[in-house]
């Protein structure tokens, strides 16, 4: 069987569909659950390993569309649904229409796959294959590596247990002189000395869960930090820090990492801040922290994006590592820094295990909450800034709750409101408090610019954001942000739109760049730059010196200013995707729905867009879309979760 071109347009213009995929393989192209790539790749690799089989082909194929995909590998007898979930909303459904290969039997589909010259059966298989099977699942080599040392890392740091504080001793006798609680549980000394530092960092009772972050990072070298937004993380960091310090230290070297550059600005921001609220013993341990993305800290290769300076050979020096975000950290790049840690250093990921994941493959933070089955993961619950509708939204849909999530969002209330849309797109009356949001929040931007107020243009920045599943198409980032550009400028008279740099543009960065300090995802705002004619500050009516306009971002506190001349790659942004909010918070947030059939409406997309807003989040949408995310949770197959 050979592809045929589809309806109406001519053979080969399809990008999907490559000129020479015929057979077995054909129809998945057709059906866009292959893309001609992955198909190259499996033939590719037959040919070099003299493999004919177009199962195995097939097999290798979906597992390259896995990774593509956000996968690891792909579990075979589970292929068709995986399959059905990428296309889900395809009209009509095909993927079970699709010509499956038989499973099972001395000639089935996975007989063919564990004997095939490309693929190493089993754990104890041959390493020197491109495939490998392992219990039902096939992984390119590569992932299959990388997924092995992160789950041996793990299991090494948990059976350990961390290196035994100097000076507990003293400690434990001090408590126990003093009429101190001691140890629950009998344990080390060490306990003893985290269970007093820890209430005396945490005393309120309600603490519990803060307090056990500090034990486990103290008596365990994994520590796995969850939490939704405002539950805390940021906080018990800083006081984690300061309680290894006061109990394993002084003097431990710890290292704050984040996934991007942005993450790791704000971690350092937040972590300093609640540094500086600790007594003075503490802050003199623990000092002015610095955090820096992951791949800065494992040191990037000139020519190479998966190979570090620092590896197995090289460790990071540190003894503390703690990785903020750590839900868009992929499966390589875990695999990589678990590698480079010394042995005995404490690893503490943070982050929200019900986000979105990494673009890249993997979900190895939810993957490793699933895993551990509470050990070493302390779950944070109490938030201590959401309204209580807004935080009760978050958990209805983390929680894959439908029918609470519409009665939360249909009653509404000060900080929840769903703009019931009876089509898939929104009509122009659905788009009236879009508008509204937009152009406050537009307003405040155009007057604080033109005043040269770079603090409040960076506030207003923060007011409102539009947040959508897709870059392009009629529910994506292009039209909409287009639309609010528009609604601002015919609302504030903005002439000087035509300009390079019209005041009150909001901007975001697309790259990062050390010589401006900025990083890839960093958003700022165009304002008159008041400081070449002598006027400091604010100035309503104050005169354009030449129009002369700088760029602010950053914490409106500390405005960081860069001419336009030094800026790196930037974009207008009136409005983003959801995952590039992710990290970030605004007070009010318009989560604006694709239409139901959208194969990225899931879970965690609406999840993360609704934990973007402080204050309040207002969804437009059909109910079908809403219902539809809620029950769609993503599927990325991985073998962490199962045991070897
Ligand atoms: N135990 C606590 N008692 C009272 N307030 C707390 C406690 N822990 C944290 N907070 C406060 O709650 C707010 C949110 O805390 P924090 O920033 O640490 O949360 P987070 O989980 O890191 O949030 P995000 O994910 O948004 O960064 C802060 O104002 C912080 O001071």
């Amino acid at each position: 069987m050979t592809v045929d071109a589809p309806a109406g347009d001519g053979r080969g213009t399809d990008p999907r569909v490559p000129w020479r995929v015929d057979g077995l393989l054909a129809p998945f192209v057709r059906a866009g659950a292959l893309a001609s790539a992955d198909v190259h790749v499996a033939r590719r690799l037959g040919a070099i390993a003299h493999e004919t089989d177009e199962r195995v082909h097939l097999a290798v194929a979906l597992a390259v569309a896995a990774v593509r995909a956000g996968s690891v590998c792909v579990e075979l007898a589970d292929a068709p649904g995986a399959v059905a979930a990428l296309l889900d909303g395809a009209d009509p459904p095909r993927a079970a229409d699709l010509p499956w290969p038989a499973l099972d039997g001395p000639d089935g589909w996975v007989a063919a796959v564990r004997r095939s010259p490309l693929v190493g059966d089993g754990l104890d298989g041959a390493d020197d294959r491109p495939v490998r099977w392992v219990d039902g699942r096939v992984y390119l080599d590569r992932y299959w590596r990388d997924e092995l040392s992160v789950r041996r890392e793990v299991e090494a740091r948990l059976a350990r247990g961390a290196p035994a504080a100097p000076g507990a001793a003293d400690d434990q006798a001090d408590i126990d002189a003093a009429g101190g609680d001691g140890p629950v549980d009998g344990s080390n000394c060490s306990d003893g000395a985290i269970d007093d530092v820890a209430r005396r960092l945490f005393p309120a009772a309600t603490d519990d869960r803060q307090r056990e972050a500090l034990r486990t990072a103290s008596t365990s070298l994994l520590t796995v930090l969850t939490g939704g937004p405002g539950t805390g993380k940021t906080t018990t960091v800083a006081r984690l820090v300061a309680a290894l310090q006061a109990t394993a230290g002084p003097g431990l070297r710890v290292a704050l990492a984040a996934p991007t550059g942005k993450a790791a600005s704000r971690l350092q921001e937040s972590v300093n801040a609640q540094v500086a609220t600790l007594d003075e013993d503490d802050r003199a341990r623990v000092g002015t922290l610095t955090a820096t993305t992951l791949h800065r800290l494992l040191g990037p290769r000139p020519g190479s994006t998966t190979r570090f300076r620092h590896d197995r050979d090289r460790r990071l020096p540190h003894d503390v590592v703690v990785v903020d975000e750590s839900s868009m950290v992929s499966l390589p790049l875990m695999a990589r820094l678990v590698e480079a840690l010394r042995p005995d250093a404490r690893l503490v990921l943070v982050g929200d295990p019900d986000q979105l994941a990494s673009v890249e493959a993997g979900a190895v933070l939810g993957d490793l909450v699933a895993s551990l089955h509470g050990r070493a993961v302390v779950r944070l619950t109490q938030t201590h800034r959401f309204g209580d509708d807004l935080a009760a939204l978050a958990a209805a849909v983390r929680a894959g709750d439908a029918d609470a999530t519409l009665a939360l969002l249909r009653t509404g209330g000060a900080h929840v409101r769903l703009t019931a849309t009876e089509v898939d797109a929104p009509a122009p009356d659905d788009l009236v408090g879009l508008r509204h949001d937009v152009v406050t929040a537009g307003r405040a931007l155009v007057a604080a610019a033109r005043a040269g107020d770079a603090a409040a243009a960076l506030a207003a920045l923060g007011q409102h954001r539009l947040l959508l599943a897709h870059r392009e198409g009629p529910a994506g980032v292009a039209r909409w942000a287009a639309q609010a550009e528009a609604w601002v400028e015919a609302a504030t008279d903005a002439r000087d739109s035509r300009e390079p740099w019209p005041l009150g543009l909001p901007l975001l960065v697309t790259e990062n760049d050390p010589s401006s300090g900025l990083s890839n995802g960093d958003t700022g705002v165009v304002v008159r730059d008041l400081v070449g004619t002598g006027t400091r500050g604010p100035a309503a009516h104050g005169p354009a010196p030449g129009d002369a306009v700088v760029v602010a971002f950053g914490d409106p506190d500390r405005p960081h200013l860069v001419r336009p001349h030094r800026l790196p790659a930037v974009q207008p942004v009136h409005a983003m995707t959801v995952h590039r909010g992710q990290g970030s918070q605004f007070t009010r947030v318009t989560v604006l729905l694709p239409p139901a059939t959208s194969p990225l409406l899931t879970r965690e997309l609406l999840y993360t867009a609704v934990t973007r807003a402080r204050e309040s989040v207002h969804v437009i949408g059909s109910p079908d879309a809403v219902r539809a995310a809620v029950e769609r949770p993503v599927r990325r197959a991985s073998g962490l979760r199962h045991p070897l």
